[in-house]
């Protein structure tokens, strides 16, 4: 089902908003993507895919049942596998199946989400993460060619965050060679996995391991659970999908039971721990939380992915803001559009620089992510605590973030935000999903406080700590920070925060365990106080990295373009410490009159940002397909597509809906 789309004249409004654009798009799109030749096999790639309109439907996905979302959603999702397959992996190279690039095209093709996401998502990095070479030359080439396609079965009904509570028992039979997986409970029953459902024919499970009468922990096994022929479920495997959720809803997440199901010895994912054929249980020699290496590689990937879904909620408000008008300012004047309100200009222009932002830090992390990995590769894995807490902070905070600022684009729309057709809820229920799965919010900046106050230890003791907590050797014993209204001195009053809340965190435990608690429980008490900690933490990270990226990547740039990427960033940091007032005052010298220089400084950036608004989003370059929004589109034609979109609404499929005969019409004649 292709649809055709008119070709339409650019909205005037938004044609007279790119002449006014000061700097080169191209050069910005550039720093985006990595670079020129990044953005030109982007677009490359993005011809291939796209061109061909097979990524269009011609009913909306909102206006069908789920199975049919489901099944449009599994036809699509094999034509999209296709092209990966046989165009797109050519040009970035079967090692980079997780490339940035598939995401953004998977995207034009699925307005929700694709049943295959999360076998090329976490299936096949964890076949990557966690097999020996042997298990990998086996699996992986089955997998990258669709032969076989898997899920990651982790969540139980009963356990979700406390992965060593989970239930499902694998236990070796050393007769057999063979590991039997059962269900004890309804509780151990297997839940949420995405492609699970229906879709699956493998699937990574992870499972307390019970060898030689011994518990050995979590670790994690391949199954097969379906036919490859009939695709019906093995026997002694239950599965199925959960129902409607908020979001998610082509992505058939499933359940899954065991009944005394047997797997080769083979099947256990082998690399950091094994089981010898006679049952002999061998340990990780590295580090026992390398099992859950693919979460800690998702969570990295997921900053780039919400700058990416910000950048599009960011794209479809903006060019709305620029077409919509409302409310006359003075008697008889033109209404304005409604992007020339300050207030608008605040809701949106964060986005936008929050977009950069968790672009430019994905970028770091991933390098900082490859490095670890490499190290951890040769045996050392010193950096793995550091890894973990950053990768955990800065996986919190930007779903976080993202989630919100998503909301603030879809209030900036007023009511048409709330249409499907505009995208923003759907971008909003998928962002929203990403706060909790992959380490709920709360639970991940915890992890993140353990290593901060472990870091403050050291710190105040005069040793060294780790790169980025290396502001603590700074601060650890300053009382309050000497504001300094330049972005340097709005940096350090970020790590001032961060080392008095930390600090704060410390001595709190320390009084709680003088006054007779136990650590767990003085630990506990405190825990509303290192989730802040630890977003603090992060926040000092982000504006950091930001900036110094920013430096870094504009060092060539031409000059408009370095000035339009320095107001951004200039308007993060201002945005933020005027968010952080409370904690300004708290841990740095700033006065009344500075915060009220502060804000005048920022009203003003945004008067200045605003004659680049739309071309900065243009500078993000998501093509319509993308966007799939009325709201958004490149030309603007914003009331045209909203009433092309409601026409679609099956309810307009006939003039008068049967209800009435059946219903209203005995309602109006007394007779019902
Ligand atoms: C086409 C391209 C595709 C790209 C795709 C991009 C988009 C991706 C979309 C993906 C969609 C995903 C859908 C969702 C999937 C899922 O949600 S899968 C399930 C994920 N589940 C979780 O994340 C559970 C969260 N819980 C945990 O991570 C852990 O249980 C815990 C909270 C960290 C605690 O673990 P536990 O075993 O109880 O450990 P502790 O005893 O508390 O800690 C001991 C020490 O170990 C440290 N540690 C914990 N984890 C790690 C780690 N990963 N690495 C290193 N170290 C770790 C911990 O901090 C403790 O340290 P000390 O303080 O020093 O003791
Ligand atoms: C859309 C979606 C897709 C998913 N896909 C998958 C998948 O493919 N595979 C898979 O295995 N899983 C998947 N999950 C499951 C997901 O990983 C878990 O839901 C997530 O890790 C949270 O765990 P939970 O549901 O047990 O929440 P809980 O841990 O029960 O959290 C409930 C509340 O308790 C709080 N809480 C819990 N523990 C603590 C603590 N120690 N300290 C303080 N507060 C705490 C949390 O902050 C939260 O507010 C998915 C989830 C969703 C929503």
């Amino acid at each position: 089902m292709k649809a055709n789309r008119p070709k339409r004249d650019v909205h005037p409004d938004l044609a007279r908003e790119r002449l006014k654009c000061n700097f080169n798009i191209e050069e910005v799109t550039n720093i985006i993507d990595g670079g020129k030749d990044k953005t030109l096999e982007r677009k490359k790639i993005e011809d291939i895919a796209l061109n061909n309109g097979a990524c269009l439907d011609e009913i909306p996905d909102e206006c069908l049942s789920i199975k049919e979302r489901y099944e449009n959603a599994i036809r699509k999702s094999c034509i999209y596998s296709n092209i990966v397959r046989n165009e797109m992996l050519e040009i970035t190279g079967m090692e980079n199946f997780e490339s940035p690039v598939l995401r953004r095209t998977a995207d034009a093709f699925f307005k929700d989400i694709s049943p295959f996401m999360l076998h090329l998502g976490m299936f096949v990095p964890t076949l990557i993460g966690q097999s020996t070479p042997e298990q990998m030359a086996e699996w992986l080439p089955k997998a990258l060619d669709m032969k076989i396609i898997g899920a990651y079965a982790q969540t139980e009904l009963g356990h979700g965050t406390f992965i060593r509570g989970l239930e499902t028992t694998a236990t070796y039979d050393p007769d057999k060679e063979e590991f039997v997986l059962h269900s004890p409970t309804i509780t151990s029953y297997k839940w949420w996995a995405g492609g699970l459902g229906k879709t699956a024919n493998h699937c990574v499970v992870m499972a307390q391991l019970y060898t030689q009468g011994e518990c050995h922990g979590t670790h994690l096994f391949i199954v097969q659970i379906r036919d490859l022929d009939t695709h019906m479920p093995l026997p002694g495997i239950k599965v199925g999908e959960i129902g409607p959720r908020m979001g998610f809803s082509s992505a058939d997440n499933g359940f899954l039971g065991f009944n005394s199901f047997r797997i080769p010895r083979q099947n256990m994912l082998m690399k950091h721990a094994k089981v010898e054929k006679d049952g002999c249980y061998v340990k990780s020699a590295k580090h026992g939380k390398l099992t859950y290496g693919t979460m800690v590689f998702i969570r990295v990937t997921l900053v780039s992915e919400m700058s990416f879904n910000l950048s599009k909620a960011a794209t479809i408000a903006i060019r709305y803001s620029a077409v919509r008008r409302q409310t006359e300012l003075r008697p008889n004047e033109p209404e304005p559009q409604i992007l020339d309100y300050p207030t608008q200009q605040h809701k949106l222009f964060i986005c936008i620089a929050t977009a950069h932002a968790f672009q430019l830090t994905s970028k770091w992390l991933w390098d900082t992510f490859q490095a670890v990995m490499a190290d951890v590769r040769k045996g050392n894995v010193d950096a793995l605590p550091e890894l973990h807490a950053l990768s955990s902070c800065l996986k919190a905070v930007s779903t976080s973030d993202a989630l919100s600022h998503i909301e603030q684009c879809r209030f900036a729309c007023g009511g048409h935000g709330y249409m499907l057709s505009s995208n923003l809820p759907f971008i909003y229920s998928f962002v929203a999903a990403t706060r909790t799965y992959e380490g709920d919010y709360t639970v991940l900046l915890l992890q993140t406080a353990r290593f901060l106050v472990k870091a403050w230890e050291q710190a105040e003791s005069g040793n060294n700590v780790t790169p980025t907590v290396a502001y603590l050797n700074r601060t650890a014993n300053t009382k309050r920070v000497v504001w300094d209204n330049t972005h340097e001195g709005i940096i350090q009053s970020f790590q001032a925060i961060a080392a008095g809340k930390i600090g704060q965190c410390v001595r709190s435990i320390r009084d709680r365990i003088k006054s007779g608690m136990d650590y767990e429980d003085a630990w506990l008490m405190t825990t509303v106080q290192l989730v802040a900690a630890a977003e603090a933490h992060c926040r000092a990270v982000l504006v950091n990295t930001y900036w110094n990226e920013m430096i870094r990547l504009t060092k060539s740039s031409s000059a408009n373009v370095k000035t339009v990427m320095h107001q951004l960033a200039v308007l993060y940091l201002m945005y933020w410490a005027l968010e952080k007032t409370g904690d300004l005052l708290k841990y740095s010298s700033v006065s009344k009159q500075d915060l009220d220089d502060l804000q005048r400084r920022y009203e003003e950036l945004l008067a200045a940002l605003r004659p680049n608004a739309v071309s900065l989003v243009d500078a993000f370059d998501l093509r319509d397909e993308i966007l799939h929004s009325s709201l958004g589109s490149y030309d603007g034609c914003v009331y045209e597509r909203l009433m092309e979109e409601a026409q679609k609404s099956p309810l307009n499929a006939e003039p008068v809906n049967p209800s009435f005969h059946k219903y209203i019409k005995p309602l109006m004649q007394g007779k019902l």
